[in-house]
């Protein structure tokens, strides 16, 4: 689907989407345990491939009509082996979360996705498993799904490379909890974003698993079982998909006007800084906590520097503010932002270009140097990731004239109602197939 954005003022009230890492993590802990109810979860592309994981392991996940409540009824611990192929979609959360936990099965799990999908890094998880004593291969042999594992993985102690991914170590918590041993979690390399194994020792708490970072990594005791306080568990609002509502505002308020964003509570989440580097831009924001509540009118930006190895995601997000500020906007630390969906510093390199920006990329730092000239709307290719989609989206409110992004469809990945978003604070968009 092209969607095109036209040039627009924004003004109004907008509640973000509930987490997708939250969601996630919720859906598989429920799935550990025996019965649970997880409240405000996001229902996307994404975490309904978390959902069918859960029930080819054998529970049963049921969405309220209007997608306010999930009724989990788990597999208690140890996984059935599917009857049948998990599709993880495009979600690189799945697949790692689902991977240790298949390698509990008596019996062989087979994992795949997307083209996407396919080309993201596993070999260090499987590696681990391996560690472990559990089979876990790639059937290409490169590292990358498809991905078969199992063998009735026990605990024990895995050394792991921090600098890939991080939802490696996420899952390796989730599915030791349930081992009789544990396991204790040495890191090879500095851990990149580590806000999100943060999240996961939260929701692992919220479900009355311990977790816990060592001198080493990390460790979870094994015997211990999944089941959240009163049964129930509400998932928090999402701050990366914040980023491009709060980036809208600050590009793009009308005159003495604001976007208001809902949903806004604080919580372990790293991509919550996309309000200091707002602020760092000159952005003038007010963050009412105890509300939840996010109120950014426009401002004049100018460049900044940030260093993204905690908040990876908000890398093309920064990119467009970048493109749009003045002066040079520098992201660090940004090589593991090349692992994602596709490979986004390139990816967004290359199509803020074509709106005219001017952006120099190294292997490990992206430099956009804003203000050199005014942005042009242009066709852009929004590389069917969700995020690239979104950030271009922001970018498309100030570039004179008409920006067209090819793939509009792939915000279903984790921010469905997102263009809805986007009209309902006057953004002109108009959808094509
Ligand atoms: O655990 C999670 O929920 C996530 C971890 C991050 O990935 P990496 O740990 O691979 O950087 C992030 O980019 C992804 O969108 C969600
Ligand atoms: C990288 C992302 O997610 P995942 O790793 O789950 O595909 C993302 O949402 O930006």
């Amino acid at each position: 689907m092209d969607v095109t954005i036209s040039q627009s003022r924004v003004e109004g009230r907008v509640r973000a989407p509930p987490s997708k890492s939250y969601t996630h993590r919720a859906i598989l802990a429920a799935g550990y345990g025996d019965e649970a109810v997880v409240t405000d979860p996001l229902v996307s592309a994404d975490t309904r491939a978390t959902m069918r994981a859960v029930e080819a392991f054998g529970g049963s996940v049921d969405r309220a009509g209007d997608d306010s409540r999930l009724d989990v009824s788990g597999f208690g611990g140890r996984p059935d082996v599917p009857d049948d192929v998990v599709d993880c979609a495009n979600s690189g959360t799945t697949t790692r979360l689902v991977t240790a936990c298949g390698a509990l099965a008596d019996g062989l799990c087979v994992f795949t996705g997307d083209d996407s999908l396919r080309s993201r890094p596993q070999g260090p998880l499987l590696d681990a498993i391996g560690q472990l004593g559990g089979r876990a291969e790639s059937t290409r042999g490169n590292g990358q799904a498809p991905l078969v594992v199992g063998g009735d993985t026990g605990g024990g102690r895995v050394s792991i490379p921090g600098d890939v991914s991080s939802q490696y170590i996420t899952a390796l918590l989730m599915a030791g909890a349930v081992t009789d041993e544990g396991i204790e979690i040495d890191l090879e390399t500095e851990l990149k974003s580590a806000p999100y194994v943060d999240i996961t020792v939260e929701v692992l708490r919220d479900f009355g698993v311990d977790a816990e970072r060592t001198a080493e990594g990390f460790a979870v005791p094994g015997g211990q079982s999944y089941d959240p306080v009163g049964g129930e568990y509400a998932v928090p609002g999402d701050f990366s998909s914040m980023s491009y509502l709060l980036a809208a505002g600050a590009v793009a308020a009308a005159d003495g006007t604001s976007v208001v964003v809902e949903g806004a509570r604080p919580s372990a989440q790293g991509d919550s800084a996309i309000v200091e580097i707002l602020e760092s831009m000159g952005a003038s924001i007010d963050w009412d906590r105890e509300a939840g509540e996010i109120t950014v009118p426009r401002a004049s930006l100018s460049g900044t520097t940030v260093d993204v190895g905690d908040t990876p995601d908000l890398l093309p997000t920064i990119a467009a503010l970048g493109a749009i500020a003045d002066g040079d906007t520098t992201i660090e630390n940004c090589e593991h932002v090349r692992y994602k969906e596709t490979d986004r510093v390139s990816a967004m390199a290359e199509e803020l270009a074509k709106l005219g920006a001017s952006v120099t990329e190294d292997r490990d730092r992206l430099t956009v140097h804003g203000g050199e000239s005014d942005l042009v709307g242009a066709r852009v290719d929004g590389r069917a990731d969700h995020r690239i989609v979104m950030s271009l989206a922001v970018a498309g409110l100030v570039a004179d004239g008409e920006t067209v992004i090819e793939g509009g469809e792939h915000v279903d990945v984790s921010f469905p109602d997102f263009f809805d978003a986007m009209a309902s604070l006057g953004v002109d968009v108009e959808r094509s197939e």
